[in-house]
């Protein structure tokens, strides 16, 4: 069982609000579709261009929630947007992808830990099905809902779906070192923590310092990789980082 994330900045155009890569995500819906046989997949996408822009107006991150509805519905509203682009490109490649919104089915308590229930999507994989989740919205006990992201939505399911492979596509061919260049095995926060940064872009999520923290607390391996590590990937390989 593989669980894959489409980083949002791969997948759109990050400098533009709500605009997509069309090429990027063609080329992403390509390796999934041509890699799938027997293999079980679960499919991740993040926002990039849709939901962070969204989010910071509204002030909305993993940890500062909001009750204004109104504003849940504009950041939900541009991921279920973005999932049907993704949906879409799946299903012109005969990939059997359906969608799964986290704001209709998890939620974090007070102390912030997400609850994700996966039968819904055990039973998915079973009947042939590629669930295709999103970064989302969701409701946080006691801050009104917070954003989760799909970095934090791999992890859950890879440990509550047992998955044997773990893989962050994103825009970066791996985690980089101060002199820019890709380092193969990271073991502990401690090694790069003084490489490791934010987003590029607008992003309330803390992109690659967040991605690192969340798959160093798995106990499988994981990789992240950039597009053109995608294929190899999901032929088994560890292409860019692979984090233990
Ligand atoms: N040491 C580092 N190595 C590589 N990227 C880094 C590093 N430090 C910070 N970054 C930033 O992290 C970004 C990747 O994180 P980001 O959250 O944008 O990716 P994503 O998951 O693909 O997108 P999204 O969060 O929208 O789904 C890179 O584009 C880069 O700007
Ligand atoms: C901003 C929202 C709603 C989703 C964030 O998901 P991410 O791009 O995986 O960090």
């Amino acid at each position: 069982m593989i669980v894959l994330k489409l980083g949002g900045s791969v997948i759109t155009d990050k400098e533009r609000p709500e605009t997509l890569d069309g090429g990027s995500l063609e080329q992403a819906t390509d390796a999934v579709a041509n890699a799938l046989a027997d293999e079980k997949l679960v499919v991740v996408h993040g926002g990039g261009s849709f939901g962070h822009h969204n989010a910071s107006e509204h002030g909305v991150s993993t940890t500062e929630g909001t009750h204004d509805a109104a504003a849940l519905l504009e950041i939900h509203g541009a991921m279920k947007t973005l999932n049907q682009f993704v949906l879409s490109r799946l299903l012109e490649r005969d990939v059997e992808a359906v969608p799964v919104h986290p704001f209709s089915t998890a939620h974090r308590d007070a102390d912030g830990t997400l609850e994700l229930p996966t039968g819904q999507l055990e039973t998915m994989l079973e009947e042939g099905f590629v669930p295709v989740l999103h970064g989302d919205v969701i409701a946080h006990a006691g801050a009104g809902a917070t954003i989760v992201s799909g970095d934090e939505l791999v992890a859950e399911l890879a440990r509550r779906l047992e998955a044997d492979r773990i893989g962050l596509c994103s825009t970066v061919p791996g985690v980089l070192d101060a002199d820019d260049a890709v380092i193969d095995r990271i073991r502990a926060y401690e090694d790069v923590a003084s490489v490791l940064g934010a987003s590029d872009a607008t992003d309330v999520t803390g992109g690659m310092a967040a991605k690192v923290r969340a798959l160093l607390a798995l106990e499988a391996e994981a990789s992240i990789f950039g597009l053109e590590g995608l294929a190899s990937f999901l032929d088994g390989e560890n292409p860019g980082t692979t984090i233990e």
